[in-house]
């Protein structure tokens, strides 16, 4: 504890990493899913997640965004403590200043896209309706859907749009760090391959720090800086390079398989951009 404090002091805040998790502990019952996990996210970088069905990604990112509170450990997002029952004031303050795309989309039905987006600024509360409004156009344009997405409900949308939609819901208290989960589950590959530029497009527009769980190894390929690996409870994190060089079985079976050559050998993700599925 005291060396994590002491480790955050001594570094100048644009050098500490966006996000830092000491000796976490998840577990539901008897079933512990995270043992003495640490992991460092760096600001800027964008963070691949992978890991066998059930190793705990997404139990990962909701513990880092404080859904779900962990039995051990220590989280600082952006600087700030995420622990139980840290207040409001604490809440209010880091809210905004992270977006969260989960895996289905989980936009809410009733509401048109537009108004989807508006429900972060709601919450948070003291922006006037109409620049809401103008916010979300801004947001929707952003994400490259047409204007006259604004006033569809999400069931009039293609699986595309409805994902675009939804990151720029993440997006719309201008945050610093993207929580990604699955992004491109449910996509053919050119648009899988489009949805992954446009991430890495607005990563460096905004300077975002994005953590992304998927399956999908060609967007690990096309736009992961490092990768973290979940196995026996904790992250291995490394570069690809690193990976591919590493001799635990589970790694070596998934960046050696058919899938994994497949996508080495796939063109780079600025040959594959411009096709497809982009509104
Ligand atoms: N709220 C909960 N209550 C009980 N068990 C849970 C809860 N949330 C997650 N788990 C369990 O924790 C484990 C990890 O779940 P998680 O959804 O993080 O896996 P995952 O790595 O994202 O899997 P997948 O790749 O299949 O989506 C699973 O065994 C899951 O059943």
């Amino acid at each position: 504890m005291a060396a994590l404090t002491e480790d955050i002091a001594a570094m100048a805040p644009e050098d500490a990493p966006a996000i830092r998790l000491r000796g976490v502990r998840n577990q539901f019952g008897a079933q512990v899913v995270h043992d003495g996990l640490d992991l460092d996210v760096r600001r800027g970088e964008v963070l691949g997640v992978v890991g066998g069905s059930g190793t705990g990604k997404s139990v990962l990112l909701r513990t880092i965004i404080g859904l779900q509170i962990p039995a051990a450990g220590e989280i600082e997002l952006l600087g700030e403590k995420i622990e139980a029952g840290r207040g409001e004031m604490a809440t209010r303050k880091l809210q905004g200043r992270f977006g969260m795309m989960f895996q289905d989309g989980a936009l809410f039905s009733s509401l048109t896209v537009a108004q989807n987006i508006m429900a972060p600024m709601r919450e948070k509360g003291g922006i006037p309706k109409a620049l809401m409004h103008e916010l979300a156009l801004l947001k929707i344009n952003l994400v490259g859907l047409p204007p006259n997405a604004a006033d569809k409900f999400p069931s009039q949308l293609s699986g595309g749009m409805r994902k675009r939609a939804s990151l720029a819901r993440a997006l719309a208290l201008d945050p610093q760090v993207v929580f990604l989960d699955e992004p491109t589950a449910g996509l053919d590959p050119i648009g899988a391959s489009n949805f992954d530029m446009l991430i890495r497009d607005l990563q460096r527009s905004l300077n975002l720090t994005v953590v992304m769980v998927t399956h999908d190894l060609d967007s690990l390929v096309a736009i992961c800086d490092r990768i973290a690996v979940l196995l026996d409870k904790k992250v291995t994190v490394g570069t690809m390079a690193e990976l591919v060089a590493n001799p635990h079985p589970w790694i070596q079976e998934y960046f050696h398989g058919p899938r994994a050559r497949a996508a080495f050998e796939t063109p780079g993700l600025e040959d594959r951009h411009g096709e497809g599925d982009v509104p």
